[in-house]
C-alpha cells in the first residue's frame, strides 16, 4: 500500500521542540514520537534530520520531514531552500513538507522556481506544501505538488484572521490532491470535524506535544477563575 493510502483518515503527530523550547532534543522527540504510536497515531511529523533519526530508531511509521530555519530576509522557514530539502533526502523521510506561500523566499526565487527545481532533482519524492491561503494552495497544486496543508494559515502577516477550518472547506472545495488538516486542530472535536470535511489526514502538534502549551490552557482556566468576580470563597 502507498503512503498516501496508509494515512488515509489517520491521524498523524507532529513531535518539535525548537531550540528555545524546554523539551527540545532528539531523545525527547523519540519518545513523544513512541507515545503517539501508543496512543494510536499512524505518522509523525518532525523538525531537523536529528531528531527524524532518533524518530526512526524508535518507531516505524510514515514520517512527514522537515527542517525549520530562519532567515533575516524572509518570513519563509519550513524547509526554505533547496539545501533543506536536499537534506531531507539524503536522510530519507516518506514525506518532505516546505514553506509554499506566496512570501519573499530567501534565495529569492518564486515558489515555482523553488518547486521545479525540486521536483527535477527528485521526481520521484513525495512533496506536501504548507499553504496560508487558497490562492496558495492553487497554485502549489497546479505546480505539481502531492499534498497541499493549512500549515501556516494565521501564520502569514496577510492570513492572520483566518480559522483553519475554514480555510480547511475551502480547499476542500477547489482541489483534487489529497488536503491535510494542520495547524490549529487542536481537539479531538476539530480532529472529527476535519475529516467529515474530507481532510485527507490531520496533522496535530501542539495539543499533544507541547506540554508547555497544555499547561497554559489549564493555567487559563484557573486565572479566569481567580478573576472572577462570582468566585466563592470556602
Ligand atoms: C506555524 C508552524 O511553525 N508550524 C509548525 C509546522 O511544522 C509546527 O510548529 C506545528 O506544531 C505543526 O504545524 C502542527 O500544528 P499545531 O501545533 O497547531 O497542531
Amino acid at each position: 500500500m502507498d503512503i498516501l493510502e496508509k494515512l488515509r483518515q489517520k491521524l498523524i503527530v507532529s513531535c518539535q521542540a525548537l531550540e528555545d523550547e524546554p523539551l527540545h532534543s532528539p531523545f525527547i522527540m523519540s519518545k513523544m514520537a513512541l507515545a503517539a504510536k501508543q496512543g494510536g497515531a499512524s505518522g509523525i511529523r518532525a523538525n531537523t534530520v536529528q531528531d527524524i533519526r532518533a524518530i526512526k530508531q524508535e518507531v516505524a511509521l510514515p514520517i512527514i520531514g522537515i527542517i525549520k530555519k530562519d532567515f533575516a530576509n524572509s518570513g519563509v522557514f519550513i524547509t526554505p531552500t533547496i539545501h533543506e530539502v536536499e537534506e531531507l533526502y539524503r536522510e530519507g523521510v516518506d514525506i518532505i513538507a516546505f514553506d509554499a506561500t506566496g512570501q519573499e523566499r530567501p534565495d529569492g526565487k518564486s515558489f515555482r522556481e523553488f518547486f521545479s527545481d525540486i521536483k527535477d532533482k527528485y521526481p520521484d519524492q513525495l512533496f506536501m506544501a504548507d499553504i496560508s491561503t487558497l490562492e496558495e494552495a492553487i497554485g502549489a497544486e497546479k505546480a505539481g505538488v502531492d499534498i497541499v496543508a493549512s500549515t501556516l494559515a494565521g501564520y502569514t502577516p496577510y492570513s492572520k484572521d483566518t480559522v483553519p477550518m475554514n480555510l480547511l472547506a475551502e480547499l476542500m472545495e477547489y482541489l483534487s490532491v489529497p488536503v491535510i488538516a494542520e495547524g490549529n486542530f487542536d481537539s479531538p472535536d476539530k480532529v472529527n470535524k476535519a475529516l467529515q470535511l474530507g481532510a485527507h489526514t490531520v496533522v496535530v502538534g501542539s495539543a499533544i506535544t507541547r506540554p508547555q502549551i497544555i499547561t497554559e490552557k489549564f493555567s487559563q482556566a484557573v486565572w479566569d477563575f481567580n478573576n472572577n468576580s462570582t468566585k466563592r470563597e470556602r
